[in-house]
Formats: C-alpha cells, structure tokens, sequence
C-alpha cells in the first residue's frame, strides 16, 4: 500500500446479514516501545501476526489484525512505536504514525502498568491530546505483573495523562479483560456492517508475514542494536511440483559486514538455528512442510538510504 488508504477499505463486503447495529471499523495501538502493544493485538485476534520481542522497536510494518464478534469487527492496524526520529526510517514511521491517527475510529493508548510513566509516554500523550478528532482510549498493560493496588495506582496517573475517551486495564498474558478491552474500544466504531469476510485474521500477505517470522527468528539471542539492522524480503515462494512442499527462497538483509558474521555464526551454525525456528513457524502459518534458503546480504546503511528502503518493500507501508 502507498499509505494507509482506510477508506477504500471501508467498501462494505457484500454481507448476507448481519445483525442490527453491527459496528465496524479501525483502531490503532500507540504507545512506546516495549508496552506490550503487539502482544496485545495478537491475544484480541488470537492468531499471531504482528512481530513480538523483549526489544523495543521490532515492530517496523503496520500489520492488521482482524477482532470477529457478534455485535463487531474491530480491524487492529499495529502501529509501530511512536519515538523521535532518528534516522529517515524513523522519520517515515513517525509520519506513518500520525496519519494513521486521524484515520482511524478509535486510538488505544497503551502504557504499561509495570513501569511509572516516563518521558515516552508523556510525550505521546501529548501528541495525542493534540489530534482531537479521534476518541482515545487508554488501555493499561500487563495488569498480571503488578498487583491490584498497583494497577490502581497507573490508573490514577493515565487519568491525569490526559482526556481520554475511557481507561481499561488489560492483560494479554493472563486474559484478563481482553474482552472488556474489545468491547469498548467497538463502541466507538461506526455502525456498519463487516469490511472482511468472518474467517480473515489479517490481511497482510503472506510473504510479509513469512518475512517477519524470519525476521523475528535471526533476532533471537543477538546483541541489542542488531534488530534495527535486520531486513528481511522473501525472493522467491513456489510449491515444489509433485510434492507437499513449499520452496521459500529469502534474503536476510543486514547494514555491515560484521554484522553478517553475527547472524551467519561460527562455521553457519546460528543461522542454521534461525533457519530452523523460522521454518517450522512457517509451517505452522502455512500448514504444510516448507524448504527454507536463507541468505544473508550486505546493504550498506539501508535505513538511511531511500532506494534501499524501497527496495526493502519499506514504500509499500509508507
Ligand atoms: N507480564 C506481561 N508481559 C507482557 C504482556 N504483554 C507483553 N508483554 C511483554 O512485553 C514485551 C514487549 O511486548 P511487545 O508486544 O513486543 O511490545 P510492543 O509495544 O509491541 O513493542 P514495540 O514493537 O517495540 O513497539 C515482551 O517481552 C512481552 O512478552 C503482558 O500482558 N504481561
């Protein structure tokens, strides 16, 4: 997608029946790295589909996820964390995020409740008090790491953060109000029926999908400045002829020379294990065995370079 043309996606299917005051419609997650924003969107839609890690900012494309109830559709686009620019990547995400703000129905404004509100998360608050056009609401992570007067306590101090629409505290670890997170963030939804068939999750492309898998798996247990350096494209997809199997062909795009010796490991033995952790996630994806040819490739700086970010598909979500 060029950019986020949510109102070509607001052509409703033509649906069979859908029960009276049905709403549907888009939200987005914001909140700084590290809140817990992936990890939510995939317990509401069930099914994995945005990256997760314990490192901040791993999350580099806008994924949808798709929330299926009786009375709904709530579509997640996951937002990458809002943060100051630091490299023209950064400051293509910083703008994709504020577009994306005034587009969508309803903001969730993550922020955890296992750590005191910081800078990140005052600072966008403040971004977000100053778009008033749409109703945000806060949404207070990992509820099970604390206990209740804790959770009461973050309460308190979101409240004073801002004006927001409602505040729900949520777990996506444990479960807890996952529902009633759902819930209010579909009331301010239009009414209108579905956009997506029942079945679909996302409707990311599976390349893209497949892409963050790989890319999710050579970030495991590697130094900390790595997972910005990491880009992954899938060349080539083709199930072999006359066999359950499909051919994935993708190239691991890295900044430096020394940084490719990291990922490939001593004699290839790390990215053997990448290999292997990716492919069977794959298969989980696809529901069928996979070859995987993973090859790692030096593309000098490509996070400042906007012909390497193009190349990298970066344009598609920017
Ligand atoms: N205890 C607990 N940990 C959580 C919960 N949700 C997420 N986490 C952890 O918090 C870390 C960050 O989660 P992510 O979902 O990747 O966070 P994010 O906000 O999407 O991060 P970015 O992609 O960096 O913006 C991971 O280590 C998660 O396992 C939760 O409900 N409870």
């Amino acid at each position: 997608m060029s950019d986020l043309d949510l109102e070509s996606l607001r052509v409703p299917l033509a649906a069979p029946s859908y029960p009276e005051g049905f709403r549907s419609g888009f939200t987005c997650f914001v909140g700084r790295p590290n809140v817990g924003k992936s990890t939510l969107m995939n317990a509401l839609v069930g099914q994995k589909v945005a990256i997760t890690s314990n490192r901040p900012q791993t999350t580099r494309r806008t994924v949808r996820g798709i929330v299926h109830r009786e009375d709904a559709q709530l579509i997640i686009v996951d937002t990458p964390g809002l943060h100051k620019p630091r490299t023209l990547l950064g400051e293509r995400l910083d703008s994709l995020v504020r577009s994306t703000l005034v587009e969508v129905d309803v903001i969730g404004f993550c922020v955890p409740a296992d750590e005191p509100i910081g800078r990140g998360d005052t600072y966008i608050a403040r971004e977000l008090a100053e778009q008033r056009e749409t109703p945000v609401v806060a949404l207070v992570t990992k509820t099970d790491a604390v206990d209740s007067d804790r959770v009461a306590e973050q309460l308190l101090a979101v409240s004073e953060l801002g004006d927001w629409s409602d505040i729900v505290p949520v777990s996506a670890a444990s479960g807890d109000r996952l529902d009633v997170a759902t819930g209010v963030l579909c009331s301010y939804l239009p009414e209108g029926p579905p956009l997506y068939p029942g079945e679909d999750l996302t409707d990311e492309p599976e390349e893209m999908l497949i892409g963050e898998l790989i890319r999710e798996a050579s970030l495991e247990g590697v130094r900390d400045e790595l997972p910005h350096s990491i880009a992954v494209v899938v060349d080539e997809m083709e199930p072999r002829e006359d066999s359950e199997l499909m051919d994935i062909y993708a190239s691991l795009y890295v900044e430096r020379p020394s940084q490719k010796a990291i990922v490939i490991g001593g004699k290839g033995a790390r990215l053997r294990q990448v290999g292997a952790r990716a492919r069977a996630q794959i298969e989980a994806l696809l529901g069928t065995r996979v070859y995987l040819d993973l090859r790692v490739r030096v593309a000098k700086d490509w996070q400042r370079d906007p012909k390497k970010l193009r190349k990298l598909g970066f344009d598609q979500q920017i």
